[in-house]
């Protein structure tokens, strides 16, 4: 477990403080992807950098596994840092070295047993799938292949904790759907706790157990993954996500007097078809679908409908009730007029 307590940092910046990270309280449990999105500047990387203490923070502590570890001496500190992996976008490969003497660096620099070391880099390209470019150079290298390799390096020592900054960001659709697909093997097979930052939240979706949103150096929410998507509450948190459901009103809709807009979100469990076709047959109203998504997270379906509601204002109203009844969440929509 990584518990953040009162964690802040102050940089110097033109002769003037700044805070980067403003008092964060955070606790990422054993073997879960937790991810940290937000948007740039917001102090993801800087924060994510505390965990190791790559940066050390102004004030609060950090407890690895019920451990303070920010009082550590260097020593204890460097025996702590084993336990830590870490990936970054521009994957760090040395490029005067083979794939095999990438990994390796990591084990000579931890003295691990000479005679071992051929074997275990062995092991681990064979965990990210790249046996056979043990001796090729990273110039030959796709980018998502060298981020196979970098994490093949991350994890030479066998830590309990992943660090991932912007590890995909980098990386082409393909190669992220790779890396993606790789880390998630990783942790399932190994129960690696991994720490995802990223601005991407088609790789939050597709990635992470648990969500935190950072914006101007504080945790604003955090969330299941689902429940961020279907329930956002915060303003950053509705904005991101928003991107990725990405579900407008067109331009072209007017609305009349009679008419409002409504957006309809359904988790699956509540069909929305029986919802719209029982609306129409119980209530003098009619409706209108004008645009619609259904995404899946975690398998799990997350639908959005924007619906055009014609009828009276009484009937509307009516409307409305039975659907927020029976749907996720209604939301009638500014637009259109
Ligand atoms: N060493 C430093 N000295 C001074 N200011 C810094 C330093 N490192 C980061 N900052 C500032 O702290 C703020 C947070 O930076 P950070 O890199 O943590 O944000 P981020 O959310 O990771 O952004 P991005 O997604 O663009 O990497 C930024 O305004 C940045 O300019």
């Amino acid at each position: 477990m990584i518990e953040l307590k009162n964690i802040g940092v102050t940089f110097q910046q033109n002769k003037k403080d700044f805070q980067a990270v403003k008092n964060v309280n955070l606790t990422i449990e054993e073997g879960e992807i937790f991810g940290i999105v937000g948007p740039s500047g917001a102090g993801k990387s800087t924060l994510v950098r505390v965990i190791n203490l790559l940066q050390p923070p102004t004030s609060g502590q950090v407890l690895i596994e019920g451990n303070e570890i920010t009082s550590l001496k260097r020593k204890e500190l460097c025996k702590v840092r084993l336990d830590i992996g870490m990936i970054f976008q521009h994957f760090n490969l040395i490029s005067g070295s083979t794939i095999a003497e990438n990994v390796a660096f990591a084990l000579h620099a931890n003295h691990y047993p000479k005679e071992k070391i051929q074997g275990r880099v062995k092991e681990l390209l064979e965990m990210v799938h790249l046996p056979e470019k043990a001796d090729s150079y990273p110039a030959n290298l796709s980018g998502g292949q060298k981020q196979r390799v970098a994490i093949a390096r991350a994890l030479a020592n066998d830590p309990k904790i992943l660090l991932c900054d912007e590890a995909t960001s980098a990386l082409d659709l393909e190669n992220t759907e790779e890396i993606v697909a790789l880390l998630k093997e990783i942790n399932e097979k190994y129960h690696i706790t991994i720490v995802f930052i990223t601005h991407e939240m088609e790789v939050a979706k597709k990635l992470f157990d648990r969500i935190a949103f950072m914006e101007n150096g504080e945790i604003k929410e955090v969330r299941d993954i689902y429940s961020a998507f279907a329930e956002p509450r915060e303003e950053i948190t509705k904005s991101l996500v928003e991107r990725v459901l990405n579900v407008g009103v067109p331009d072209e809709v007017k609305l009349s007097e009679e008419e409002e807009l409504v957006k309809l979100c359904y988790t699956g469990e509540k069909a929305y078809a029986s919802v719209i076709s029982q609306v129409s047959k119980q209530f003098d109203v009619v409706i209108d679908i004008i645009n619609g998504k259904i995404d899946y997270i975690h398998k799990k379906p997350l639908g959005v409908l924007i619906v055009i509601l014609r009828g009276g204002k009484e009937e509307r109203e009516k409307a409305l009730r039975y659907m927020k009844e029976n749907v996720y969440r209604v939301e009638k929509l500014e637009g259109g007029r």
